[in-house]
């Protein structure tokens, strides 16, 4: 698969807002963007994924980082984000660099025709030579629709871009296998699977969101993705180009060989699923490289309400999902081919079709991939 010369950088709020005074940090964002100019001369494409714009916006709304509730944190991130941007922007100007922010939602990248147009977007900001600067937008979320943290966000642009390099930059030099202030703290340079490590962070900096625990999630997204990732310190001259030429110590989480393409991953990293389908263990078994649709004749059993372009999960017989894959139909539509298994399609549905309700393209096989939820206890079987 061909990665784009692209690399995401998320930057946390303690490098772009003063925690005393809540104001931006303009030397940072000068050294940041100096370097992201000589990485552009490189030929490599830069996203920023900005964190701030709670933290600058605190102060309008007569609030501190201790005292915020959520809906203060809402509201400070309308008026901070302006605030962020702007800086941004001038600092952006003095180096060639054009800006533009783009504002997400968990939403954006859960549903297909939304993840299409916010990455056709992001792709034709670059080709104009445009650094898009992203972030949540936080004055709009909910539970449901959060991705809660920008380590996450950042992960999933990385995945939806197919970038080359993830750099997380933070206020500690990378991760260590216990809090970094507890003595004998031993510090990781290299990390291929970041389970081991999740028991050994907790703690966050004062204006920080998810603390080292959100960042491992981040390197694991991006891993699964094919990106290498790195965290480390941000306060240093040439915070990226130093990272990437290999002279600074930093923590790299090495990319996994057998990576899912950006569309795979999409399938497959789904937070929020519509619906399921049953087939039998055989099929579950031919289904495993990739190369068969599930036909018609392969539906034992559908669960859920599901438009055409839903994602589904795919169990077999035991209830053990095997795959994922998008619907070609309705739930609606599916219902009645199954009951009728006798009568031609056209006849039944008003039009011709092939009998592919999951195109092979649109289908990922779980086996390798570490990421099957296996129907929860108490779910009854999916039935026609
Ligand atoms: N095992 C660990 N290794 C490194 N840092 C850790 C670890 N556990 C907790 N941390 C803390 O994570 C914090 C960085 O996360 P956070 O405050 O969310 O920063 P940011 O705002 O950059 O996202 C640091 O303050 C660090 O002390
Ligand atoms: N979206 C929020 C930041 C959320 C967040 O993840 O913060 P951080 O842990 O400092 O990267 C903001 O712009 O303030």
């Amino acid at each position: 698969m061909s990665r784009s010369n692209t690399v995401v950088v998320k930057i946390g709020s303690t490098l772009v807002a003063n925690s005393d005074r809540l104001t931006p940090r303009f030397g940072f964002m000068q050294r940041l963007l100096d370097d992201i100019a000589r990485l552009r001369d490189r030929g490599t494409n830069v996203i920023l994924c900005s964190s701030g714009a709670v933290a600058l916006g605190l102060k309008t709304v007569g609030e501190t980082p201790e005292s915020a509730g959520i809906s203060d944190k809402q509201a400070a991130a309308a008026c901070g984000m302006p605030l962020l941007t702007n800086a941004y922007k001038q600092i952006g100007h003095e180096y060639g660099i054009e800006i533009a922010q783009v504002l997400l939602t968990l939403g954006d990248f859960e549903d297909h025709r939304r993840f299409l147009n916010t990455r056709n977007t992001v792709f034709r900001l670059m080709e104009a030579g445009v650094m898009p600067i992203v972030n949540e937008n936080d004055s709009i979320t909910t539970e449901e629709i959060r991705v809660g943290d920008n380590d996450r966000l950042a992960a999933k642009v990385a995945q939806m871009v197919d970038a080359r390099d993830f750099i997380i930059l933070t206020e500690v030099d990378g991760l260590y296998d216990r809090h970094p202030d507890e003595e004998g703290a031993k510090f990781i340079e290299e990390v291929t699977d970041v389970a081991p490590f999740m028991e050994a962070t907790k703690g966050k900096s004062t204006l920080g969101t998810g603390g080292m625990t959100t960042k491992l999630m981040a390197a694991n997204i991006a891993q699964e993705a094919g990106v290498t990732t790195y965290i480390a310190h941000g306060e240093v001259d040439h915070p990226l180009t130093s990272i990437l030429d290999g002279e600074r110590r930093c923590t790299r989480f090495v990319a996994h060989e057998d990576a899912a393409s950006g569309w795979e991953s999409w399938i497959a990293n789904r937070l929020q699923m519509a619906g399921s389908l049953r087939v039998s263990n055989e099929v579950a078994e031919e289904l495993i490289d990739g190369d068969r649709a599930v036909m018609r004749a392969d539906i034992k059993g559908i669960d859920g309400e599901f438009t055409r372009g839903d994602v589904l999960h795919i169990y077999d017989e035991d209830g053990i999902e095997r795959a994922r894959g998008l619907s070609d139909f309705t739930s609606e539509e599916l219902r009645v081919l199954a009951v009728n298994p006798h009568l031609d399609a056209e006849q039944l549905l008003g039009y011709k079709t092939k009998g592919e309700i999951v195109r092979s393209k649109n289908l990922v096989s779980l086996v390798k991939r570490h990421l099957r939820w296996d129907l929860p206890e108490g779910t009854s079987d999916p039935t026609i």
